[in-house]
C-alpha cells in the first residue's frame, strides 16, 4: 500500500488543480503540513521527508533573501521543530494505518418482509374490506443470493427499480429492522458471522441522500465528524491531520472554506456534497464502505469523478459495494465487480469485463453500440404492460438465473462458500464479534460517546450552524417580538374602563399564539438537525440524549430572548399590572408557551418525516390547544371527554395564569355611556375577580397552576425525547 501512486480523482486534476502527490500544494509548517496521502505516495523514508523540508527552507531563505526580509534562524527552528513535530503525527498515523482486508460472503441469503399486520388489520384483510398489506402476504424481498466480495475492488449492485438494491445494501450492513424484516442465511465478514449491531458499528455506510449542515464549511463539517467518530484516545491534533488528509484525498481543497449550503442557499456543488459525505464515513478508516446510489442526482461528468473518487479509496485494501441504478458505460467501466439483480434474484455476479461474454454465451448478445449496463438492465426488467409481455419477461428472467447458475463463475463461488462453511459455525456466535473487533484497527469501530463529550461537540456545532445563518437565527427571536410590537401597535396603552377589560382578555388571549409561532420555527428548522441526527445514531456516534440535550442548550436561549423581547415590548406599552412578579410571571409564561409550542413541533416532526403533514397536524392541534384554553368555554362546561383533554393543556393553564396574574385585584370605572344607569356609577364590570368569574378562574391557586404548567412542558418535552429515542420507522436509512 505505500508504493502506491496516486489515482487523479478527476480528469482535470491532473491538468488544472494539483495531483494527490503533487509537492506543490502542500505546506511546510502548519497543521497539514505533509498529508498522509502524499506520504504513503512517496514512500515512508523520512531521511527523504526531511531532505524535502530542507529544500523546501533552503528555497524559502533564496526567497526570502531577494526580498530583503531576514527572518530570524530561531523562528525558523521553531517553524522546523513544529514541523517535524507534525511530520511525526503523520508517519506514525500512516505507519499505524493497518486496514485488515474484509472479504464478504452472502451465503443464501433470503429476506422476507414479517406479517407485522395489526389483529384488527388482519381482520379486515380477511374480511375483504381492505387490501392485504404487503407485509401481510410475507414478500420475499431478497432470494437466495451468494456472493463473495473482495477487497480492493468496488462492487456495483446493478438493477432495475424496486429489484431490490438497496435491500441487499441494508442486509449486508446490518441496517434493517428485525421487527419488519427477517433475513435467514449467512452473511460473514472473512469467514466470521458478526452481529448486525457490531457491522453497523465497524462499516462505512454513505446513504443516498447528504445530511449536511448547511452553514458549516467543507473542512468543518469534517472536523466535527472526525471529534464524534475517532476515538478519544486519538489526540485533536491527530483528527484534524485526518481531516487535511481526506480533503487532499478526496479533491475537496478548493472548496474546503466553503459553506455546504442548502434549501435556497449557494454552496458547494452535489458532487462535492457526495465526496465531503463520503470523507465523513472515510475518517475512522474502515475496511469496508457501502454507498447507496452514490450517483442518484449528480450530472453524468460528476457521477464519474464520484465513482473514480470509489475507485481509488477501494485500491487501499477496501471493500467497496455500492447500489447505482443506470450507470454510462464509462462508469461501467470502473466497476470491478458487479451484481445485476431483478426482483430480489441474483442475474449476475462477477468480473464487469466477463458480463458482456456471459451473456452472450446465453444468447443475449449486448449490441455493439450499446451500453452493456443499460442492456443488462432491460434484459432483467419485468414489462407490466400487459399479461404476455409479463409472462416473456419473467421467462426471460427464469433463463438468465438459470444461465448464472449454470456458469463457471456461479459453481467456482459455491465452492469457494462451502469450503469456507466447514470452517466456520452455521450460527452467529459472540466469539465473531470478539474476534472480527480484533481484525480492525481501533478507530475503525465506532462506539458511541459518552454524553459529556459529545453534547459539548453537537452543541457547537449546532450554534455555528445556527449563528451563521444570521437572518434565520435574527428571525427566530424577532418574529416573537415583532409580534409583541403588534401588539403594542393594536392594544397601545390599554385603560382601566370597561373597553379596557376587553382589551385586556383579547391581548391575553393572542399571548397564546407563541405557542404558534415557537411550532412553526420549530417545523422549519429542526428537520436538517433531525435528519443529521438520525444518521449519526445509526453510525452509532452518540445517544438521543446527547442530542436531545444539545438541542436543549440552543433553543432554549433563543426562547429566553424572545420571552424577554415580547414581556418587555408589550408590557409596559400596553400599561398592564406594574408589579416585577406579575411582570415575572408574563415572562414565564411566555417562555412555557414557546418551549411547549416548541415541543409539539418537534413532537410531529419525530412521528412524521413529512414536513407538509408534520405542519398540517401540528395546526390542527394547535388551534385546539387555543380554542379550550378556557377563553371561549370555560372548562367546567366543556363535554366531558374535553374537559379531560383541556388539563393536559398547557395553554389551559397559561390563560388561566396571565389572566389571574393581570385581573386579580384590578378595578375597572365606566364613564359616562360605559355605565348601566348612565352616569357612571353602576358600573358593568367594576373589579378584575368580575371578569375572571365569568371564565371560572375566581378561584385559581397562581403556584398550583405555574407548577402544573411547568409539569405539563416538562413532560410534553420527556414524551419528545420518549418519541426520538423508539421511533425509528419514519427514520431515513
Ligand atoms: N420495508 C418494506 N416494506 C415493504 N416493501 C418493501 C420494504 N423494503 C423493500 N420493499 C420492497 O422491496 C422491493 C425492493 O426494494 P428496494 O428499495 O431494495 O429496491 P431498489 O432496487 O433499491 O429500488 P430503487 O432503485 O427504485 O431504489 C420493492 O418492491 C420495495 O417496495
Amino acid at each position: 500500500m505505500d508504493d502506491e501512486q496516486p489515482i487523479p480523482l478527476s480528469p482535470s486534476s491532473g491538468m488544472s488543480s494539483p495531483d494527490l502527490g503533487d509537492e506543490d500544494d502542500e505546506l511546510v509548517c502548519g497543521p497539514n503540513a505533509i498529508p498522509l496521502g502524499s506520504i504513503r505516495n512517496r514512500g515512508n523514508s523520512r531521511d527523504e521527508q526531511q531532505h524535502q523540508q530542507q529544500t523546501y527552507y533552503d528555497g524559502d531563505r533564496d526567497h526570502s533573501s531577494m526580498n530583503r526580509i531576514e527572518v530570524p534562524q530561531e523562528v525558523l527552528d521553531a517553524c522546523k521543530d513544529l514541523n517535524n513535530a507534525v511530520n511525526e503525527i503523520a508517519i506514525s498515523l500512516e505507519e499505524n494505518r493497518n486496514l485488515h482486508p474484509i472479504t464478504i460472503t452472502l451465503d443464501d441469503v433470503c429476506v422476507r418482509l414479517r406479517d407485522t399486520s395489526s389483529v384488527v388489520g388482519k381482520a379486515l384483510q380477511k374480511s375483504g374490506l381492505i387490501e392485504p398489506a404487503k407485509q401481510g402476504k410475507k414478500k420475499v424481498l431478497l432470494n437466495n443470493i451468494n456472493a463473495a466480495i473482495k477487497p480492493g475492488q468496488v462492487c456495483a449492485i446493478l438493477g432495475g427499480s424496486g429489484s431490490g438494491k438497496t435491500t441487499l445494501l441494508n442486509t449486508i450492513s446490518g441496517r434493517y429492522s428485525r421487527a419488519e424484516i427477517k433475513v435467514t442465511g449467512g452473511i460473514k465478514f472473512n469467514n466470521l458471522k458478526p452481529s448486525p449491531q457490531l457491522i453497523r458499528r465497524a462499516v462505512g455506510y454513505v446513504m443516498q441522500k447528504d445530511f449536511l449542515l448547511p452553514n458549516l464549511t467543507v473542512r468543518e463539517s469534517l472536523q466535527y465528524s472526525a471529534l464524534l467518530r475517532l476515538p478519544d484516545s486519538v489526540s485533536k491534533a491527530e483528527k484534524m491531520l485526518r481531516v487535511e488528509n481526506i480533503i487532499k484525498e478526496l479533491n475537496l481543497k478548493d472548496c474546503a472554506d466553503t459553506r455546504v449550503g442548502g434549501v435556497g442557499q449557494r454552496g458547494i456543488s452535489g458532487g462535492e456534497k457526495r465526496r465531503l459525505s463520503v470523507g465523513c464515513q472515510l475518517l475512522t478508516d474502515p475496511a469496508v464502505m457501502f454507498l447507496d446510489e452514490p450517483t442518484s442526482g449528480l450530472d453524468s461528468f460528476t457521477s464519474f469523478q464520484v465513482i473514480q473518487t470509489l475507485s481509488f479509496i477501494a485500491r487501499q485494501n477496501r471493500t467497496v459495494i455500492c447500489t447505482i441504478h443506470q450507470p454510462r458505460s464509462d462508469i461501467f467501466k470502473l466497476f470491478d465487480q458487479v451484481m445485476l439483480l431483478s426482483k430480489g434474484q441474483l442475474v449476475y455476479l462477477g468480473p464487469a469485463t466477463e458480463m458482456v461474454n456471459h451473456f452472450s454465451r446465453l444468447n443475449f448478445v449486448c449490441p455493439k453500440l450499446e451500453n452493456p449496463a443499460d442492456y443488462f438492465i432491460d434484459i432483467c426488467s419485468i414489462d407490466y404492460r400487459n399479461q404476455a409481455l409479463e409472462n416473456a419477461s419473467f421467462d426471460r428472467l427464469g433463463v438468465l438465473v438459470q444461465g448464472y447458475h449454470a456458469s463457471k463463475t456461479y459453481t467456482d463461488l459455491k465452492e469457494q462458500l462451502s469450503t469456507a462453511n466447514l470452517s466456520i459455525s452455521a450460527s452467529q456466535d459472540a466469539n465473531d464479534d470478539d474476534q472480527l473487533a480484533i481484525q480492525l484497527s481501533s478507530t475503525e469501530l465506532r462506539s458511541s460517546k459518552p454524553f459529556y463529550i459529545s453534547i459539548p461537540i453537537i452543541t457547537g456545532r449546532s450554534y455555528k450552524n445556527a449563528l451563521r445563518d444570521v437572518a434565520t437565527s435574527i428571525t427566530r427571536v424577532s418574529q416573537v417580538v415583532s409580534f409583541g410590537i403588534m401588539m403594542a401597535l393594536c392594544f397601545l396603552r390599554i385603560s382601566y374602563d370597561q373597553y379596557g377589560v376587553q382589551n385586556r382578555t383579547g391581548f391575553l388571549y393572542e399571548s397564546l399564539s407563541m405557542i404558534f409561532i415557537a411550532l412553526l420555527n420549530c417545523v422549519a428548522l429542526f428537520p436538517t438537525e433531525r435528519n443529521l441526527f438520525y444518521r449519526e445514531r445509526n453510525d452509532g456516534l452518540y445517544s438521543t440524549l446527547s442530542f436531545f440535550i444539545s438541542y436543549l442548550f440552543v433553543e432554549v436561549p433563543f426562547n429566553i430572548f424572545g420571552s424577554l423581547g415580547y414581556a418587555c415590548v408589550t408590557y409596559f406599552a400596553l400599561g398592564l399590572k406594574h408589579e416585577a412578579g406579575s411582570f415575572f410571571v408574563f415572562t414565564l409564561v411566555i417562555f412555557t408557551l414557546l418551549f411547549a409550542g416548541e415541543s409539539v413541533g418537534l413532537l410531529v416532526c419525530s412521528l412524521f418525516y413529512d414536513v407538509g403533514i408534520a405542519t398540517t397536524i401540528a395546526n390542527v392541534l394547535l388551534s385546539l390547544f387555543t380554542i379550550l384554553a378556557g377563553f371561549f368555554r370555560p372548562t367546567a362546561s366543556l363535554p366531558h371527554v374535553l374537559r379531560y383533554f383541556n388539563y393536559i393543556l398547557p395553554t389551559k393553564w397559561a390563560a388561566e395564569i396571565i389572566s389571574v396574574n393581570e385581573l386579580r385585584g384590578a378595578t375597572f370605572t365606566c364613564p359616562g355611556s360605559q355605565s348601566l344607569d348612565g352616569n357612571g356609577t353602576i358600573c358593568p364590570i367594576s373589579t378584575g375577580e368580575q371578569v375572571l368569574e365569568t371564565y371560572s378562574w375566581q378561584d385559581v391557586n397562581m403556584t398550583h397552576s405555574i407548577l402544573i404548567m411547568v409539569s405539563l412542558a416538562i413532560a410534553y418535552r420527556i414524551v419528545v425525547y420518549l418519541v426520538l429515542k423508539f421511533n425509528r420507522k419514519n427514520v431515513v436509512l
